[in-house]
């Protein structure tokens, strides 16, 4: 969705009213139209989920890499990364196909332990400073900036950050408040600033204050309607397989709660904490009040439909899917009735090819909530 250099479905969304019911999304890019004053919205008292959530990912252990093989989301995982860097790629080429020599200053917001680190070497920017309330993780994440770069020598300059972004002001915190961003990424974190209006405000406050005119915001959520979807199929309000699960926290009869809609999120491994969902429109109409214009939104289906011919090399090279059927002396990472789809499509493709690359439907499932 748009800005007027951009594929144009904007009006839509200006027109719209808010329906809870409607579709959400899990990969958004927003383009920063104009300068903005902020928002000084006072924190909210509660702070208890995010000390939760700091708690959770504080804890999370560090996983070598022969656990990472044999992890239960391994494929799943390596798709998210896919996603990310593709995201990654598309919106540094978009800046340097306006102004190739620009040196490119990166807010990496909800970073983890830096997961994207070497993404945003590949990228070659110039500086990234990196923000998330896990102070624990941003250690890990420092450390593991510092081990890249003595493989890799010329690294790009990085600021560590621990703050909660939904409730302090990350500028006072940056060594040059002044700085601009070109590209303010937040991958699978944003959800977490809707506990509230004043987080959600608070965090688009830190995206949006140092973003350059013409700059970029992009991000990956969960996708609030197929939660709720799922989770009004159910029995009891919960839903999941053998490697994810997820208890909503309120009745979903009459639908979600535009903040505050809590549920409870357990990922093998990874997450085990509450989260909110994020109603789409919604979060559109708040960012355009900073200055922030959809330019594209897609499901993690159709984000991999549009991107996966450009970036098949990549898909291959980290991994993103298991052969089906299993070659000889691999085992496959699911159940064999998890490759139903696979099955049928190695069957009905007259021969074509007797081995497809796929994920199980347990993955699958994950990947399109
Ligand atoms: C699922 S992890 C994603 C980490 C990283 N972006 C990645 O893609 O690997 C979500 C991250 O959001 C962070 N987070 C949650 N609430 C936050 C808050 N209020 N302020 C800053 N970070 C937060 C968590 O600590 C965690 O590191």
């Amino acid at each position: 969705m748009s800005s007027s250099d951009h594929v144009n479905q904007g009006q839509a969304i200006e027109n719209k009213e808010l329906d809870l019911k409607d579709d959400s999304s899990t990969t958004a890019s927003l383009k920063r139209k104009a300068e903005d004053d902020g928002d000084n919205e006072s924190p909210s008292n509660s702070e208890k989920h995010s000390t939760v959530v700091a708690a959770h990912y504080n804890h999370l252990e560090e996983k070598g890499l022969k656990e990472r093989f044999n992890s239960p989301i391994f494929y799943l995982r390596n798709f998210n990364n896919w996603v990310k860097s593709v995201l990654i790629q598309e919106f540094t080429d978009k800046i340097r196909e306006k102004d190739y020599g620009r040196p490119l200053r990166v807010l990496d917001i909800c970073c983890g332990k830096g997961g994207d680190l070497s993404k945003w070497q590949k990228a070659r920017v110039e500086r990234v400073i990196f923000a998330d309330i896990a102070e624990v993780s941003v250690q890990q994440c420092e450390n593991r900036y510092h081990d890249l770069q003595k493989r890799c020598g010329r690294l790009f300059a990085a600021e560590f950050i621990a703050a909660d972004c939904t409730r302090e002001k990350l500028r006072d915190k940056y060594a040059d408040p002044s700085i601009n961003f070109d590209l303010v990424s937040c991958q699978f974190g944003l959800h977490y600033s809707f506990e509230s209006l004043a987080q959600a405000r608070r965090m688009l406050t830190n995206v949006a204050e140092c973003l350059k005119p013409d700059g970029y915001f992009f991000g990956t959520i969960p996708d609030a309607y197929e939660i709720v979807s799922r989770a009004q199929k159910s029995s009891d309000n919960s839903f999941g397989n053998r490697i994810y699960n997820i208890k909503l926290l309120f009745d979903t009869k009459d639908g979600y709660p535009l903040f505050g809609g809590k549920y409870d999120f357990h990922l093998e491994g990874v997450v085990d904490c509450p989260e909110f969902l994020v109603n789409f429109q919604l979060l559109v109409k708040l960012a355009a009040e900073y200055g922030l214009e959809l330019v594209y939104k897609a499901r993690f289906a159709d984000f991999y439909k549009d991107y996966s011919s450009k970036y098949k090399q990549l898909l291959h090279r980290i991994i993103c899917f298991e052969s089906y059927p299993a070659p000889p002396g691999k085992e496959l990472i699911g159940d064999q009735f998890e490759y139903e789809h696979a099955k049928e499509y190695v069957k009905n493709n007259d021969n074509k090819t007797d081995r497809i690359g796929t994920m199980s439907t347990c993955e699958w499932e994950v990947a399109s909530e």
